[in-house]
This record gives structure tokens, C-alpha cells and sequence, in this order.
């Protein structure tokens, strides 16, 4: 045994010691956790490792990202991560799926990590390759790709250990079907929304301007075409019930936007859109006399585009009560301050030095970076007029756009403006990531991964790291599953298939109600099903269009799921996730000779909010809305209930997933 292995083997004792060598855990990421948590696996002596992660390394992962060199740019996170980590303890490691027999444990030396560059969503991820590990471990960004893992988790019942963080606040969380929560289970944080009228006519702090530019200019002018988002928003104005004025206000803006959008590319192209939202909207809202009688609210100043160019605009004083609050000043029983105590305009405050992106600019710096962020975007809108340009703020062009914008509008409403830098981190939603919450959270993760591999449950709490210097962690007993989850609670059957052969009618009419037996309900009547691929309908039992069709032709592949659901809602629903048919298999698919038990759903206490109908699939079948009876309503809602279920009111527990959602506006 090596000098290394004897203090693993000495803290865990033997049995916990052959588990960690002869485990197969899967680590999905290889970012700011997933470094963490690879170097800490091999240390501990984990033999047994496959990371994936389907990015290359960027500069920016370099701060945190300790496996990675400057050299590494531009390569695969999982290939040097694996090739980096695997120097932490050299060896060939235990032959994978081998016998491992005791004094093999203990002598081979070495980790065997076998590393992937790709997405976790990728097909050949199916459930059965899922099931050749005995533990999953992720260590990933964003909500999608954190879902698919849960479900493909549960499908394969392998114990999954969650991890997020978000600055100072981290999370582990482990899971088991049947045992504990699944990720869908619980609740997930709203994204931040503003009211509109905030955004469009009154902004008062930084961040107004900031999504304004963003979320509404920016997509009036190079996102989609908005004829379609026009009528929508009419339609919503009428529903709202507004008066005929602001109806018509809006389709005068639409057409005003509609008409600077087409000559953007124009010579002149940036200046039209400068006058049309920073001069002549500003004097529209002006001569909106009651708007301004609100208390605290700060009266917009237009815009000049020839004399800010010109060097001569005087910057309007950023009035500090509107940041701060007249209403707040008062409450705390002092005065509003007087202009001349406001802060200086952002062109006489403004630093010539330092970092490009951490300059403030002046009025003249902002409207000539509007101009040219105009240009540059409008150029590209002509060079590929049928892809709508979206706002990312890796993207140099739309970065520069929506800051130039956020500023001129912040200047004009007398709010304080913002660098690039911080108008970067908040259009891009981004919290800084510390390198010592993953640490300690990777840390978590090896200690709950032991515990998952000693089947020693009651040690298993969800940990949580909070910005409190007093308590930082605490930790809480795992919950239950959710009983309305519509990912955990459904039965997971793998349907090894050739997806070219067998169609819907032979899976409903063989598997269904043959070899699964849901031929008749209780009161011995024909059971009524459907079946779904993720939110598609694919049957019902009015609606056997697809049954002809191989399952290939319905976009259903291995890697997909078919969930049947029974209509009477007494049945849970059955999920058959594809995976692969042995070659030697003469039928279109392979099941065991026993079908599972098939639960019934807990009784429903109450209703649930009507859910948007699922998307029908099939070129004959009539919009839903046209034919939904009540029946459909309702079963519908049932199918779509299941899809993001939630629920988990657990006080003091703050749930912290990093997710892509963007800012809103109401
Ligand atoms: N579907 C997916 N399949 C495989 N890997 C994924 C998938 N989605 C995200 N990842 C990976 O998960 C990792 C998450 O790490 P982290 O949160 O540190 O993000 P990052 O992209 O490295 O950092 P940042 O977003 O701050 O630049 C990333 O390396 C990302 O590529
Ligand atoms: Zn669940």
C-alpha cells in the first residue's frame, strides 16, 4: 500500500476504503466546483472517475479554475482537468468494471479518470450508461442541464449528490429516488422582475436602465422581428383594459420603432434612433403633465445628439434623491438634497486612467460608443438579416450597445452611470464566483459522497454555506420526495429499442397495455392513456394519428423518454427511457419478462393553476385551443403539473442554484 493510502485506509477503515477505490462516480462539470471536487477525489483515492463537461477553458476560469494553465486556453475543461488531476496520484489505477479483488485495492496504485468533452444531453448519455455508475456528482451551472441530470438520475435510480454556488452562499444536496427530494422537487428562485413602467418611463436606479437597454431597446431594434411581440403587447394592453389613448400610444411607438429599425444602416441610422428614444420620447413623457405629479419622481431631461457631439451639453446633476429615495430622506426625517449637493455630472466626475472597462465615461464617450455599437450591430443585422441578434455579455458589440445606451438614459434621468465592467456584471446577471465556496462546498461533496457509499444515510444532510461570520454552515436532514413530483414520482422503465422500427402503435398496443397489463381500469372499462415526450403529446385516445410512425419519425430517440400517463389520474405515470438495442435482438425492442408495480397517485387535495397545453405532435391534428374540451383541460394540466413541480417551504433554507434565467420585466 502506498504512504498516500495508508491515511485513506486508516480514517475510513476497510470497508469504506474499497468502496472509495471500486466506486464508478460520475463528475459532470469541470468548472469552479468540478476542479475542486476532481483534485479532492483523487486525494482522498477515489479509483474509479469519468468527468464530462462540454466547454473549453476561457481566460476568466483561470483565477479559480486551478487545474487550468494559461497554455490550456481554448482546450477541452474535462481533458486537462482528468490529465492534470491524475499527476495528484500517480498509477494506473484499478481496471475499470475488473474484479477488484481485496488485494488489488490495496495495491494498484493510481486513479483511472477518463474524461469527456461533450454534453451531458448528448444521446449516448442514456440511462443505461447512467446505471454503470454507483454515484453522480454535479457540479454544474445552469437549471437545464441540472434537470437532465436529476431526471436522468432518477431513471436510472443512482444516487445524485447536487451542488451550486453563488458568491459566499453555497449548497450540497443529496439525492436518491424513493428516498430523499429530487431536484424537482423543490421550489427554484424567481428571476428578479421590474414593473414595466418602471423600465419604459420612470427608471429611478442604475439597473432600470440597464434592462432597459437590454431587454427592450435592444430587442426593438436588432431582435426579432417584432410585428408578431406588437400584437401581442396590443393584445395584452386590451386585456389589461387600457383606455383607447395608451392603445394607440403603443401602436404609435411600434410603428416609430418599426421605422428606425428599417433605416438603421442608414449613414445617419444611429442618430434617427438617438433622437426617436433619448429626445423626442423624453418630451413625449414630459408633456404627460400627471405622470410627474408623483411624489419623489424626477422629471427626464431630453437629449441634444448635435451639441453633446459638440462638446457643449451640460450634463443634467445626478439627483441623488432619486436613488436614494425623497420618500426614504423624509422618513428618516432629513431634508431632500439640494442640487447643488448632488453628486457632480458623470463628465466632470470621470477618471482618464485605469482599466478600459472600469473608466467612466463622459456624455461625448457614451453617444460616440452608441454610435459605433449602432453600427457594428447594424452591420451584422444587414449581413445576416434572418438571425436575430441577442444580448450576451461575452459579445463586444452588444455589451458596448446596452452600456451606451444605460448610460445616456441614466444621464438623462439624472441617475448615476455605470463602467463597463459593472454594467457587464449586472446585464449579465453575474455574481462573482469565490474560489474558497467551492472549495469548501467540493469538500462537502466528497464527505456526502463517502456517506452515500457506506449507505449511511442519517450522516447524509444537505449542507449549506451562508454569509454569516457568526454560523456559516448549517446543515438539515434531507426531505422526502415530493408526492406531486412529476420527476421522481414517475416509474422509470429502460426500453432498449431500435427507434427506425418500432412505432407508437406497437409500443401502446405491445408494451402499454400488453406487457405493462393497462388494458382496463377499475370498473373494468377500456383504460384511457397518453403518451408524451417531455411536454409533447404524442397519443391520446382520440388521437391516433402517430400510431403508424416509427418512433424515429416523432423526433423520439435513444437518449428521449415516452411517458404514459393514465387519464383517470389513478396511475403513476410510466416513463420508458430509450437506450440501446442489443444487436443480436431480433424484436424492435427488449423488456424483462415482469413489468414493474405501477403505484397509485397520492389523492390530489386541490386543484392546480391551468398550465399552457402541451405542443400536439402530428400535421393533422387541430390546434389544441380549437377542441380542448374540459377533459383535455384537465388532464393536461395534470401532464404539465408534473413538469417543474415544487413546493418546498422550508424556512430559513435559502435555495442558491445558479441559473441562466434573465432579469424580467413584468
Ligand atoms: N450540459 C452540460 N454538459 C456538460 N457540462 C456542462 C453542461 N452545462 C454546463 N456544463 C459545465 O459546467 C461547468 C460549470 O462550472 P462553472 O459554474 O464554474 O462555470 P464556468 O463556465 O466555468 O464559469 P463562468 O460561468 O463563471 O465563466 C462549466 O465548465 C460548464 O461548461
Ligand atoms: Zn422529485
Amino acid at each position: 500500500m502506498s504512504e498516500r493510502a495508508t491515511y485513506a485506509y486508516g480514517l475510513l477503515g476497510p470497508e469504506a476504503y474499497r468502496r472509495v477505490r471500486t466506486a464508478k462516480i460520475l463528475v459532470v462539470g469541470a468548472g469552479g466546483i468540478g476542479c475542486e471536487l476532481l483534485k479532492n477525489l483523487v486525494l482522498v483515492g477515489f479509483g474509479n472517475i469519468q468527468i464530462i463537461d462540454l466547454d473549453t477553458i476561457d481566460l476568466s476560469n483561470l483565477n479559480r479554475q486551478f487545474l487550468f494553465r494559461k497554455a490550456d486556453i481554448k482546450k477541452s475543461k474535462a481533458l486537462v482537468a482528468a490529465a492534470f488531476a491524475k499527476h495528484f496520484n500517480p498509477g494506473p489505477g484499478p481496471v475499470p468494471g475488473g474484479d477488484n479483488v481485496e488485494e488489488d485495492v490495496l495495491k494498484i496504485k493510481g486513479v483511472h479518470i477518463d474524461a469527456r468533452h461533450g454534453n451531458i444531453k448528448e444521446e449516448e448519455n442514456d440511462v443505461q450508461w447512467m446505471q454503470g455508475f454507483d454515484l453522480v456528482l454535479s457540479a454544474l451551472d445552469n437549471l437545464d442541464a441540472r434537470r437532465h441530470v436529476n431526471r436522468l438520475c432518477c431513471s436510472a435510480g443512482v444516487p445524485l449528490i447536487e451542488s451550486g454556488t453563488q458568491g459566499y452562499l453555497g449548497q450540497v444536496t443529496p439525492m436518491q429516488k424513493g428516498r430523499t427530494e429530487c431536484f424537482d422537487c423543490m421550489a427554484k428562485p424567481v428571476p428578479k422582475t421590474f414593473p414595466v413602467c418602471t423600465i419604459r418611463a420612470t427608471p429611478s436606479e442604475p439597473i432600470h436602465c440597464i434592462v432597459w437597454g437590454k431587454s427592450y431597446l435592444f430587442g426593438k431594434l436588432f431582435g426579432e422581428d417584432d410585428e408578431d411581440s406588437d400584437d401581442t403587447e396590443l393584445e395584452k394592453a386590451k386585456a389589461d383594459g387600457e383606455d383607447a389613448d395608451e392603445i394607440d400610444n403603443l401602436k404609435k411607438e411600434a410603428a416609430a420603432f418599426r421605422e428606425v429599425r428599417q433605416k438603421i444602416s442608414e449613414t445617419d441610422g444611429a442618430k434617427r434612433v438617438f433622437e426617436k428614444v433619448f429626445s423626442d420620447d423624453i418630451k413625449r413623457l414630459l408633456s404627460m403633465e400627471d405622470m410627474w405629479k408623483v411624489e419623489g419622481r424626477v422629471k427626464p431631461v431630453p437629449l441634444d445628439y448635435e451639441t453633446i457631439l459638440a462638446g457643449n451639453f451640460t450634463a443634467p446633476h445626478v439627483r441623488v434623491a432619486a436613488v436614494n429615495g425623497t420618500k426614504a430622506s423624509k422618513e428618516n426625517g432629513a431634508a431632500p438634497p439640494k442640487p447643488e449637493e448632488s453628486k457632480a455630472p458623470a463628465d466632470v466626475a470621470r477618471s482618464a486612467v485605469g482599466l478600459k472597462d472600469q473608466r467612466e465615461l463622459s456624455v461625448k464617450d457614451n453617444l460616440e460608443l452608441f454610435i459605433d455599437s449602432c453600427n457594428r450591430l447594424s452591420a451584422r443585422a444587414v449581413a445576416h438579416p434572418n438571425i436575430p441578434l441577442s444580448f450576451d455579455k461575452d459579445d463586444d458589440d452588444t455589451l458596448d450597445f446596452v452600456l451606451a445606451t444605460a448610460n445616456l438614459r441614466a444621464i438623462a434621468y439624472g441617475i448615476p452611470t455605470k463602467t463597463r465592467f459593472e454594467v457587464k456584471q449586472m446585464a449579465g446577471n453575474i455574481i462573482p464566483a469565490i474560489a474558497t465556496t467551492n472549495a469548501i462546498i467540493a469538500g462537502f461533496i466528497v464527505m456526502r459522497a463517502i456517506n452515500i457509499l457506506n449507505n449511511d444515510w442519517t450522516k447524509c444532510t444537505n449542507v449549506f454555506l451562508k454569509a454569516d461570520p457568526a454560523r456559516p454552515l448549517r446543515s438539515y436532514g434531507t426531505q422526502p420526495p415530493e408526492p406531486s413530483c412529476g420527476v421522481c414520482q414517475d416509474v422509470y422503465v429502460p426500453l432498449p429499442c431500435d427507434p427506425s422500427k418500432l412505432t407508437l402503435g406497437t409500443f401502446v398496443n405491445e408494451i402499454v397495455r400488453g406487457w405493462l397489463g393497462w388494458k382496463t381500469n377499475d370498473e373494468g372499462e377500456d383504460m384511457e392513456i397518453s403518451v408524451y415526450e417531455d411536454k409533447r403529446l404524442l397519443a391520446d385516445p382520440d388521437y391516433e394519428d402517430n400510431f403508424e410512425k416509427p418512433l424515429e419519425a416523432l423526433g423520439v430517440k435513444r437518449g428521449k423518454m415516452l411517458t404514459v400517463v393514465d387519464d383517470d389520474g389513478v396511475f403513476a405515470n410510466v416513463a420508458f427511457p430509450l437506450c440501446k438495442l442489443p444487436e443480436t435482438s431480433e424484436k424492435p425492442y427488449q423488456l424483462p419478462e415482469k413489468a414493474p408495480e405501477v403505484p397509485k397517485k397520492p389523492v390530489q387535495q386541490k386543484e392546480t393553476s391551468p398550465s399552457p397545453p402541451p405542443q400536439i405532435v402530428g400535421q393533422k391534428r387541430p390546434a389544441p385551443e380549437d377542441e380542448q374540451d374540459d377533459e383535455t383541460a384537465s388532464k393536461r394540466a395534470k401532464i404539465m403539473d408534473g413538469i417543474p413541480a415544487g413546493g418546498n417551504d422550508q424556512a430559513n433554507v435559502q435555495l442558491v442554484y445558479d441559473s441562466d434565467d434573465d432579469i424580467e420585466i413584468l
